[in-house]
């Protein structure tokens, strides 16, 4: 069974401050057109469950149709850090990350998924290379960012570049155990996008 760990992309999901707001409507009824409801969809590449392209902070970088499926595709594993302030080497010390890929951590600090979050604990950038080391290519987090909220230099979206980390953000880990999955989370065929909104399933390995 297949669990959706997704944000519902609905009318007042919350979007980064200032940015384009979720929106979808129907622009041409099936009434107008005499055989189909058209809709239109408008958002910010980083909204809801999504996955950054190096594009977003660094000029130079990849864009999305760049990133290789098999990035967000395979076995992941869960692990659960409830309150830690940050996501450093210590608060990892305990979690079994060997034989990982791709992993995925629940902090539980989103508390309110209908306002965006007024903290998040940061993923410190030390632990990039630590992660590589493990041989862990894909990171996911059930909060907006890996950066402080209000970070412009964004240090841990940098060293997880450096280390070919890839970014899952915004992911709906509330009711997901720690454990083994199968995980599927893949960006939509964006050729210049610097993010892509994804459908990210787990299911119990
Ligand atoms: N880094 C965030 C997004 C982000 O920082 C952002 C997204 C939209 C509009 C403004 C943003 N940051 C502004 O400082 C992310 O990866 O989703
Ligand atoms: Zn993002
Ligand atoms: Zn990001």
């Amino acid at each position: 069974m297949w669990i959706d760990i997704s944000q519902r992309l609905e009318e007042g999901i919350p979007s980064w401050p200032g940015d384009t707001p979720f929106s979808y409507g129907v622009v041409c009824t099936k009434e107008e057109s005499g055989s189909v409801n058209v809709g239109q969809i408008t958002m910010s590449a980083h909204t809801g469950t999504h996955i950054d392209a190096p594009f977003h902070f660094d000029s130079q970088g990849k864009r999305v149709i760049q990133l290789e499926v098999d990035r967000y595709t395979g076995p992941a594993r869960v692990i659960h850090l409830p309150g830690v302030r940050r996501i450093d080497r210590e608060a990892l010390k305990k979690a079994d990350l060997d034989g990982v890929s791709k992993l995925l951590i629940r902090t539980d600090a989103w508390t309110d998924r209908r306002s965006f979050p007024r903290w998040i604990p940061p993923v410190e950038p030390e632990v990039a290379p630590f992660l590589a080391e493990k041989g862990i290519r894909l990171i996911g987090l059930d909060v907006p960012s890996v950066d402080p909220l209000d970070s412009k230099e964004l240090p841990a979206h940098h060293a997880l570049a450096r280390s070919d980390i890839h970014i899952l953000e915004g992911a709906v880990l509330d009711r997901v155990k720690a454990g083994n999955y199968e995980l599927i989370a893949l960006p939509l065929p964006l050729t210049d996008a610097d993010g892509s909104p994804v459908r990210a399933v787990l299911r119990p390995l």
